[in-house]
C-alpha cells in the first residue's frame, strides 16, 4: 500500500483526498506534523492561498523537513497553488516557500477569480485522451531551467512541468472528475519505491 500525504493547512485537500480514495493500493494521509512526514512516500501539495500554505508550512514546522524528503528523492506533487511553492523563481513575487524546482512562475498569470475558466487537453504521458483542466487563478511557467521537463503547454504556456522526483501543475485535476493525474503521481511514488 503506498501511503500518500496531502498537505493538509490549506486549500483543495479534502478534494485530493477523494481523488486518492479512488486508486487502488493508495491510503491518503493528511499532513499536518513533522511526524506525518515520516510515513508518507509521497506528497501533494494542493491549491488554496500560496502565500497562506506557504506561511503555514513554516509555523507549523514543516519547510526543513518537505525539503530534506524531496532531496532524498519522495516525489512531490503542487497543483496550482502547489507549484508557486515548488518553484525557485517566482516573476512576480519577492516570496520564494520551498525551492525546489527551477521553473519560473508567474502568480495568478491568466488575471482575477472571473478569468477561471475550464477546458480539454490531451497530454499523452499522462492518459491517451483529453483530459478535463480546470484553471482557478492559476499560474503558469514562463521557463524551464536545467533538466525540467515540460509535460503540457496550452497557447504557449506552460502549465505542468517535471524535475525528476517533482511535479508541478497550474490547473487542479482534484476538481474534476478524472483520475489520470493522480494515477500518473502514485506511479511516479510506487517507482521511488522499489
Ligand atoms: N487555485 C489556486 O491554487 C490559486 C493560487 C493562488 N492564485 C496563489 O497565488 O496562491
Amino acid at each position: 500500500m503506498l501511503r500518500i500525504g496531502i498537505l493538509g493547512l490549506q486549500g483543495s485537500v479534502i478534494e485530493h483526498t477523494i481523488m486518492l480514495e479512488r486508486l487502488e493500493d493508495v491510503e491518503p494521509v493528511q499532513v499536518k506534523t513533522r511526524d506525518d512526514l515520516d510515513v508518507i512516500d509521497g506528497l501533494i501539495l494542493p491549491g488554496g492561498e500560496s502565500t497562506t500554505i506557504g506561511r503555514l508550512i513554516t509555523d507549523y514546522n514543516l519547510k526543513d523537513k518537505i525539503i530534506e524528503r524531496a532531496r532524498t528523492g519522495m516525489p512531490i506533487w503542487g497543483t496550482c497553488a502547489g507549484m508557486i511553492l515548488l518553484a525557485k523563481h517566482i516573476i512576480n513575487d519577492d516570496k520564494v516557500h520551498l525551492g525546489l524546482m527551477d521553473i519560473y512562475v508567474r502568480r495568478n498569470a491568466y488575471g482575477s477569480q472571473l478569468d477561471s475558466f475550464k477546458t480539454t487537453l490531451l497530454i499523452p504521458v499522462v492518459a491517451e485522451y483529453p483530459i478535463p483542466l480546470v484553471f482557478i487563478r492559476a499560474p503558469y511557467v514562463e521557463k524551464a531551467d536545467g533538466d525540467a521537463e515540460i509535460l503540457a503547454e496550452l497557447d504557449d504556456k506552460i502549465i505542468a512541468v517535471r524535475q525528476s522526483n517533482l511535479l508541478a501543475t497550474s490547473f487542479h485535476p482534484e476538481l474534476t472528475d478524472d483520475l489520470s493525474f493522480h494515477r500518473y503521481f502514485a506511479n511516479m511514488v510506487a517507482k521511488s519505491t522499489i
